[in-house]
């Protein structure tokens, strides 16, 4: 330690420190060495490792600041890539949103960083008829001409070698609650058994929408016509209880006035749960009931009146509720919509179980035989007169001349608010076919003159009546009927109920002043209208 310490600026000592260390230097003389060294100073004869040190850290500088410049670069690449990647969805936890324009694999929007949509992808995608379908329809949608000639898929095998269908046999772990039921295994149908169809111009066969979803014309195995309701967000729970619950009723029950489960159809499932399904169900050639009423036949008449299928309508309406009623079901959504027609005329209802919807958009439905008999008067008035309620407005209900009172007075007795004084669906089956069938006269033919009925009252009676009315889950009226209620709560826009029964602000205003005048209704005569005024309907509307 004293040599190190006497001549402190031996050579090769800056070089050598661990050998200084290894000769006994102290660790600061060791220390004060190297810092000697680095800075370039002290003995002259270092000056050729001093401008190493000083190249050193020139070329080390550098080479820093180019590593921070390619990290920062990596990190810009990294982030943009990374947009890219968080939009296509596959860069965030939880669920991966779907292409609105094609199922997996199809050549959707989703194409990963980097990898740019073939040429084919692209004509596929301009073919397909509407870029906001969900995923499930463009999967299964009957391919474009322009597919098949792209792909030479031989016309007897599209089914089968449809390129986007996913069976729901591959692979995965299955968590659906209805392919985990064993119950349900008959109903389940494989995605490559349902081909949506196109219309002529290549657009989705949609044969209606409502608030779940569109409905869509479809064919099952191959040669089955039948209507696919799609139903997307089922990773919601509300609205998967509110499918199986739906799906569930609809395979219970059977009859003839009742539209027919064929069965369901699950979505690819990506996390164990399938997003969207389809409700397969018998396809009615006639469309709904809203729509058929508008009918006109080729001299302008009304293709349905009380005796052109009206009561026949009715009663099929009324023997479908009590079937229901019968099984412990409500239905809860009784509307001409929800009325299907077969080619024979014959109706049917639809949209059984949809217990949460409560208020549709023109008619008020809520839990209760009230809300199911309530409607139904409000769809009798609709047979009888052709027209529909509308939101927003009021009017003094008229029927044509033609109109039995018995139906009048039915209609009457569906709005009572007491329980007892309300009729069944049976009493209401046996009633309509007790009524005379045939036209008693030429009345709807000439286009006799509308009759104001007692249903002037319906203003009178609502919503004041109905508000006072007792809920299922609040209320005793759904026990009283034996049926269940699920705590559905009552929504004030009993309005539209009271209002729905208008469309002509000129008629409104008359019937108001009338009715004022006699509250009664009985001088609502005055304000009557022929059925000829009616608007007629465009020859596409009319079936037959
Ligand atoms: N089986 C079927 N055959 C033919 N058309 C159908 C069939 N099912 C439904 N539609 C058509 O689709 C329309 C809407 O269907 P659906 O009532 O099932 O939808 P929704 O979502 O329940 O409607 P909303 O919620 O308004 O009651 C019907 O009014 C009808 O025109």
């Amino acid at each position: 330690a004293s040599h190190m310490g006497s001549d402190g600026q031996q050579p090769g000592a800056a070089q050598q420190p661990a050998a200084a260390f290894a000769a006994g230097g102290s660790g600061r003389r060791l220390l004060q060495t190297m810092a000697t060294d680095a800075v370039g100073t002290g003995n002259p004869n270092q000056t050729i490792p001093s401008t190493a040190a000083v190249v050193a850290g020139v070329v080390g500088g550098l080479s820093t600041l180019t590593l921070c410049l390619a990290v920062a670069l990596m990190f810009a690449v990294a982030s943009i890539y990374g947009v890219r990647w968080t939009m296509c969805g596959r860069g965030r936890r939880g669920r991966r949103p779907r292409s609105r324009t094609g199922g997996a694999g199809n050549g959707g929007d989703e194409s990963p960083p980097g990898v740019k949509k073939s040429d084919v992808d692209l004509v596929l995608e301009m073919g397909r008829a509407n870029t906001r379908l969900p995923s499930i329809v463009t999967s299964h949608l009957e391919p474009h001409p322009s597919d098949s000639t792209l792909y030479e898929q031989p016309s007897s095998n599209r089914i089968a070698t449809s390129k986007t269908v996913t069976p729901m046999s591959s692979g995965g772990t299955v968590r659906s609650p209805l392919k985990s039921d064993a119950s349900w295994k008959d109903c389940l149908i494989e995605p490559e058994q349902i081909q949506i169809l196109r219309r002529r111009d290549g657009k989705p066969w949609v044969l209606g929408g409502g608030a779940f979803g569109q409905v869509y014309k479809a064919l099952y195995d191959g040669v089955q016509v039948v209507a696919a309701k799609v139903l997307t967000g089922l990773n919601d729970e509300r609205v998967l209880d509110s499918f199986v619950r739906e799906a569930a009723i609809l395979r219970d029950m059977r009859d003839r006035n009742i539209v027919q489960f064929v069965g369901v159809c699950m979505g690819s499932e990506e996390e164990g749960q399938p997003d969207e399904a389809m409700m397969i169900q018998e396809f009615m050639e006639a469309g709904d009931l809203y729509k058929a009423l508008k009918w006109r036949d080729e001299a302008g008449r009304r293709v349905f009146g009380w005796y052109a299928r009206g009561k026949r309508a009715a009663c099929d309406i009324a023997r479908g509720l009590h079937y229901l009623h019968s099984h412990k079901t409500v239905h809860l959504d009784v509307k001409s919509s929800n009325v299907l027609l077969a080619r024979d005329g014959a109706c049917k209802l639809a949209d059984v179980g949809l217990a949460r919807s409560l208020l549709t958009k023109n008619y008020l439905t809520h839990a209760g035989t009230l809300g199911t008999f309530a409607c139904f008067g409000i769809v009798l008035w609709e047979i009888t007169t052709g027209e529909v309620p509308t939101r927003g407005a009021m009017r003094n209900p008229k029927v044509p001349e033609e109109c039995p009172q018995a139906v009048v007075d039915l209609m009457d007795r569906c709005l009572e608010t007491v329980p007892s004084q309300r009729p069944t669906a049976k009493e209401i089956v046996l009633l309509l076919e007790s009524m005379p069938a045939g036209t008693p006269s030429q009345a709807e033919a000439r286009g006799a003159p509308l009759r104001a009925t007692s249903l002037a009252q319906w203003r009178d009676l609502l919503p004041q009546q109905i508000s006072k009315l007792s809920l299922p889950g609040s209320s005793k009226a759904g026990e009283e009927e034996g049926e269940q209620g699920e705590g559905l709560g009552y929504d004030p826009a009993v309005d539209t109920f009271r209002s729905g029964l208008s469309n002509d602000a000129e008629e409104i205003a008359a019937a108001q002043q009338l009715a004022e005048a006699n509250p009664q209704g009985g001088a609502c005569a005055a304000a009557t209208m022929r059925l000829e005024d009616l608007p007629p309907l465009s020859a596409s509307e009319r079936l037959f």
